[in-house]
């Protein structure tokens, strides 16, 4: 596996040694030694897989109490994925890294407790699956607005389209207004 640093210190681009052979390919997705020792001393206790179309925007979104780590790929299609500090005392608050991630170059991100995470779909369907290291607890959920002026996120919006979202996302807060540690 390898690291790649990004303008966040704490988040980190993983890229997997894939072995390819005649009957496909192989790689190691996680190893709990590794990544304690190399990327964040942490435990994972859920893992969780979800579908959707493309121009779907899930997030951004962080957990105020149980705050949640999250590491994050892509097994089909391509997405935009957005890390944002949302640590009040933190250097690089309001700051996103973005990558994209896909079924092809197998990177994984690495989004630390303390940060809102989203991402969106640019390609006609994509899956996505993550490890958290805390419980999904919905009562400390919150979600700030994707398109926040004060975090200049450069989404990738296919035709230039205004992404779809949920209810909930809808109704996020600017960050300057939403809860944070
Ligand atoms: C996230 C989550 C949702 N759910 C349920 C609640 C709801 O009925 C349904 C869909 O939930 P949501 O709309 O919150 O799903 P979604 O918008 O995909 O939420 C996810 O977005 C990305 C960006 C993240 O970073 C994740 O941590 C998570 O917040 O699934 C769980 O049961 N467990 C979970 O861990």
């Amino acid at each position: 596996m390898n690291i790649i640093d990004t303008a966040i210190p704490d988040v980190k681009i993983l890229e997997p040694k894939v072995f390819g052979d005649e009957r496909g390919f192989f790689l190691e997705t996680f190893r709990e030694d590794w990544f304690r020792e190399h990327v964040a001393d942490v435990t994972f206790v859920q893992d969780n897989h979800s579908k959707s179309g493309q121009g779907i925007l899930r997030g951004l979104h962080y957990q105020t109490e149980q705050t949640q780590g999250k590491l994050v790929r892509v097994i089909a299609g391509e997405v935009y994925d957005v890390a944002v500090d949302v640590r009040k005392n933190s250097p690089t608050f309001g700051k996103h890294v973005g990558v994209l991630l896909n079924s092809d170059n197998n990177k994984q991100l690495w989004v630390p407790e303390g940060f809102a995470h989203g991402f969106y779909v640019t390609t006609e369907s994509a899956e996505f699956v993550y490890k958290c290291t805390n419980y999904y607890a919905p009562e400390f959920e919150q979600s700030v607005l994707w398109n926040d002026p004060s975090l200049a996120i450069q989404w990738p919006l296919v035709n230039s389209m205004q992404p779809l979202l949920s209810p909930k996302d809808e109704a996020g807060l600017m960050l300057a207004d939403a809860p944070t540690f």
